[in-house]
This record gives structure tokens, C-alpha cells and sequence, in this order.
């Protein structure tokens, strides 16, 4: 009896040790290697590690939130690690969450983490391979057959239909004025227009189209933040039966039918080009642009491209180009309501190109606009439309002196890494002269990132930035901006972008034409 015990007793006691031994390099209850110190240093030294809210990390501390719980889940943690780098540990991964500009330097330029995370799959169905989430060669050779689509020269043809665009909205904002403007109404018809014919070819006319578009794409984001918030829910099967899968596959047929009809009048109107018109002249007569799409058909010609990759491209940039613009549009429309002075300094920026026939007015005029681009800085950095960036450990690596074991995940929250005060002291305030050239000269090169660096860096950041500022100098120039909506009435989201609860109105009053 006695010799019984002894052995139970001295069995419990190895397996207590083993599984304290074990307990050092795993985290057993979330089934992952723990994330070590490259010099052997305590990890509290590097990195403060968040407790979960269960013995299995933090896998159910996301359960059933709100895209508005998540915003501020994240904001928590930041907060609790005190403005520190900070680990999660989920299932089968740790996730390393940067909020610092020093280290998020690493990342970004670390040819070897160019992988995106585990968030990006639940993109995959809408995206595909697109450019925003393949990898390795895939990616390579896209990047190098798209970059040219955003040349300079090609921008300076692109600005002829921003003007366009901007004078039908201008149009609707005329009818507008003394009413609340619900800028969430207005502003993503005019980037997605832009982006439809900009980078894809095709002018879209019919509204309600675009609008059964963007209302697909806020259900696609309301499932992708469901299944974030729950891990079991990446899992198909249980997605299947435990999600909203059936409104993940409606609105996703939606979203790609919309882009195949882009396509297939794309397709239609080479065909016309190549059988009949004169080079380079459409059947109305006009000059016809050469757009990206154009690029992908001669590619698929080529055997460089095959019709799914064309679809993954129109639909990541179809989405990439005017959700994010329009997001970004929004808030900078919002501060100049709210900041009265500086939307005088702006005003009397763009006053002179009132002197110039519009027809006239080149990218180099609005690139001269250096006031009127701190201002859409300084809402990027306050307001950025694409919050966090991820990355994936392909294999395990060494980064800011951490050990980060093969399938880590890592997120850059460039929200954080813009508010860090280290860098934009008062970090809440709006303070666009933050970025007139005296002012940004000792800056860390990666304390403002709304565009991501490095390799994987916004192939799109100097269309958006023209778009936008044409906007704004035709906004400026005829009409005062008065506020409606406050800022302490937002309530953030998490989706692909940032969005606010409700939509952010302003005001319009005429200004008076001298
Ligand atoms: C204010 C406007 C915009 C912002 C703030 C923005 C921001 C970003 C960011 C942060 C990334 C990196 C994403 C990541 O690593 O996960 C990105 C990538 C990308 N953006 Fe933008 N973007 C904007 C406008 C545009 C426009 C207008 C286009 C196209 C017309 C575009 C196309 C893309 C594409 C294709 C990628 C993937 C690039 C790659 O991985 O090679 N973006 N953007």
C-alpha cells in the first residue's frame, strides 16, 4: 500500500515537474511555443505580455464583441501595456502586436516577413490572391506588371477624370447647402466612380449598382469581424454551420458579379478597339485612357495572367482604391468643419488656382498645395483608414531581439504608432503644421505610416493623395465648411478600414464668389 503511494505520489511529482518544464518554452492550454528572449533576458524586458482572461490565453477574450468592442479592446490593450509592444497568445499562435515606430522599422523592412496574417485569409474569398494578400513570386511579378499603372505620367491622365468626378458631386453638394451632409452618402460614390474609371476603364453610371456594391462590402466586413472575434470560426466547417455563412456568400456574390460586369465591359470594349476604332480614339470620339485593367488584359494575352488573377486584382483594387480614399475624405472634411482656422489657411492656399481655367490646372499645382497636404496628413495620422497591418512567421524568426516561433502572428497598429507622443507630442490635438517641412525633418521615418513602408507599402498613395486634393480645393473654393457632428460623439469600428457608428455630417454654406 505504502509502495503504491510512493509511486503515485512520486508520478504526480514528474509529471508536475515535466509539465513545469514544459510550461517554460509552451503555453500548453493555447497549444503554442512561447516567444523567447534572443539574449536570454526576462521577456517583461521587451515585450509586456497581456494576461488573457482564461487559463487559454486570450482566445475567448474577443467573444461575441461588436466591431466597436473590438476598436476598443485594442485601445485597452494599449493602454494596459502602457504604450509598450505587447503579446497576445491565441490558438496555436502568439501574436505580436507593435505600437512603436522604432520597431515596427524592423518589420516593415525585413525582406523575410512580407507574408500577411491570419486576418488576410478571411479576406481571401472577396480578394483572392489580389495584391494585397498574395506572397512570394505571385506578388513579385504583379507588383513589378501593375507599378507602372501608377506612373506619374499616368496620373497627370487620371486628373482629368478626378475633375469630372468632382463636378457631379460638386453638383449634389450644391442642393445641399444648409442642410446636414451626410458625408457618408456622398463621398464613396465619388472614389469608387474615380477608381471604376480611373484604374479599371469604365465609367459607372448606374448608382444604385454601386451602392448595392458598398453595402455588400459593410456585410462582408460585419462577418470578417464576427469571425475574428471567434477562433473557431476560422475553421469552415464550423463557420458553416455556427456563422453567418450565408451572408458571407450572398453578399460576396454581389461584390463579384459587380466586378465581373467590369471586366466583361472592359473585355468588350479592347475588342471594339482592336476591330475598328481609330487608335486611341473612342466610338464618341474622345481620347480614350489607358487604365489598369488594360495592363491585366494584355498580360492575360501574354499567358502572364489568367482570368481568376484579373478578377483578384479588379477586386483588390476595386475595394483597396475607394473605400480607403473615401474614409480618409471623410474625416479631413470633418476637421476642416471642425477647425475653423485652419480650413481659412487652406482656403487662402487654394484661392489663387481659382485664377486658372480648371482644364488648366496640372498635378503640379495641387502637388505646390503643401498646407492643404499637411491637413490630409494630419487626419491620416488622427483618422487612418487602414488601422493595423499584419504578418506572418513563415518560419521562426528573430525580430527586436524576440524570438517569434514559426505561424506567430504580428500586427502593426499604426493607429498606436501615430499617436505615440515620443514622436507627435499632444498626439490627440490636430496640429497639421506637425508636417510642413521644418517641422518633420528629425522625424522617425516610420512614426507616420498611414501608407505601411517597406516592400509592401499602398502601390496607390500618390493617386489617393491627387484624388483627394482635388477634391478638396473644389470643396474649398465654394463653400465654407461648418461642424455637425463632434468628435466626442464618434463611436470607432474595426473593419478592413476604420469607420465610425454613425454617419459624420457637416454642413455647407456658398461662399461668396469675388
Ligand atoms: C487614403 C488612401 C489609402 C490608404 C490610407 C491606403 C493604405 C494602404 C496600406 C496601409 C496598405 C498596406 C496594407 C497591408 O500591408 O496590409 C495598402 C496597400 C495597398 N493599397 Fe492602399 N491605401 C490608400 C489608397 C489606395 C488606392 C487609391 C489604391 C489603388 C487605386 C490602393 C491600392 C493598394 C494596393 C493594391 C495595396 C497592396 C499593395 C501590395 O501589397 O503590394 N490604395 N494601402
Amino acid at each position: 500500500m505504502f509502495m503504491t503511494l510512493l509511486t503515485y505520489g512520486l508520478l504526480i511529482v514528474a509529471l508536475w515537474t515535466l509539465l513545469k518544464c514544459l510550461n517554460r518554452k509552451y503555453f500548453i492550454l493555447s497549444l503554442v511555443k512561447r516567444v523567447q528572449t534572443q539574449d536570454g533576458s526576462p521577456l517583461d524586458s521587451k515585450v509586456f505580455v497581456i494576461p488573457g482572461k482564461t487559463r487559454f490565453g486570450s482566445n475567448f477574450d474577443l467573444l461575441k464583441m461588436t466591431p466597436s468592442m473590438v476598436f476598443q479592446f485594442v485601445r485597452d490593450a494599449h493602454k494596459q501595456a502602457k504604450g509598450r509592444n505587447y503579446l497576445w497568445y491565441f490558438l496555436f499562435a502568439p501574436l505580436y502586436n507593435v505600437v512603436r515606430a522604432e520597431e515596427a522599422d524592423e518589420i516593415l523592412q525585413s525582406t523575410k516577413l512580407l507574408t500577411k496574417n491570419i486576418v488576410y485569409d478571411l479576406l481571401k474569398p472577396f480578394m483572392g490572391e489580389g495584391l494585397l494578400i498574395s506572397t512570394d513570386r505571385k506578388w513579385h511579378s504583379r507588383r513589378k506588371m501593375l507599378t507602372p499603372a501608377f506612373h506619374f505620367n499616368v496620373l497627370q491622365m487620371f486628373l482629368d477624370i478626378f475633375k469630372e468626378e468632382c463636378h457631379k458631386l460638386l453638383n449634389i453638394l450644391h442642393q445641399n447647402v444648409g442642410d446636414e451632409l451626410e458625408l457618408n452618402h456622398v463621398i464613396p460614390q465619388f472614389t469608387l466612380n474615380n477608381v471604376c474609371e480611373t484604374a479599371l476603364g469604365v465609367k459607372l453610371d448606374d448608382m444604385e449598382e454601386g451602392n448595392r456594391y458598398r453595402n455588400a462590402i459593410h456585410a462582408l466586413e460585419d462577418v470578417m469581424i464576427e469571425r475574428v472575434c471567434n477562433p473557431l470560426l476560422y475553421y469552415k466547417p464550423y463557420f458553416y454551420l455556427y456563422g453567418s455563412y450565408r451572408k458571407h456568400i450572398e453578399n460576396l456574390k454581389i461584390a463579384h458579379d459587380f466586378s465581373s460586369r467590369i471586366i466583361e465591359q472592359k473585355r468588350q470594349q479592347s475588342k471594339q478597339k482592336r476591330t475598328g476604332s481609330i487608335d486611341g480614339i473612342d466610338e464618341f470620339g474622345r481620347k480614350s485612357r489607358y487604365a489598369m485593367l488594360d495592363t491585366l488584359l494584355e498580360a492575360e494575352n501574354e499567358g502572364l495572367i489568367d482570368h481568376q488573377g484579373i478578377c483578384d486584382e479588379v477586386n483588390t483594387f476595386m475595394f483597396e482604391g475607394y473605400d480607403t480614399t473615401a474614409t480618409c475624405l471623410i474625416f479631413t472634411l470633418l476637421m476642416l468643419a471642425l477647425h475653423e482656422d485652419v480650413q481659412q489657411r487652406c482656403f487662402e492656399e487654394v484661392q489663387p488656382l481659382s485664377d486658372k481655367d480648371n482644364e488648366e490646372l496640372s498635378v503640379f499645382d495641387f502637388n505646390g498645395l503643401v498646407y492643404l497636404e499637411c491637413v490630409i496628413k494630419e487626419s491620416l495620422r488622427l483618422f487612418p483608414s487602414v488601422p493595423f497591418v499584419g504578418r506572418f512567421c513563415t518560419e521562426e524568426c528573430v525580430v527586436n531581439g524576440l524570438i517569434l516561433p514559426k505561424n506567430s502572428q504580428i500586427c502593426l497598429h499604426i493607429y498606436d504608432i501615430m499617436r505615440d507622443p515620443v514622436h507627435f507630442p499632444n498626439p490627440s490635438q490636430f496640429q497639421p503644421e506637425r508636417f510642413l517641412p521644418e517641422n518633420s525633418v528629425n522625424r522617425h521615418p516610420f512614426a507616420f505610416i498611414p501608407f505601411s513602408a517597406g516592400q509592401r507599402n499602398c502601390i496607390g498613395q500618390k493617386f489617393a493623395i491627387l484624388e483627394m486634393k482635388v477634391l478638396l480645393v473644389a470643396i474649398l473654393q465654394n463653400f465654407q465648411l461648418l461642424p455637425v457632428t463632434r468628435l466626442e460623439d464618434i463611436i470607432f469600428e474595426y473593419g478592413i478600414v476604420l469607420r465610425s457608428q454613425k454617419n459624420i455630417a457637416i454642413k455647407l454654406k456658398r461662399r461668396q464668389q469675388s
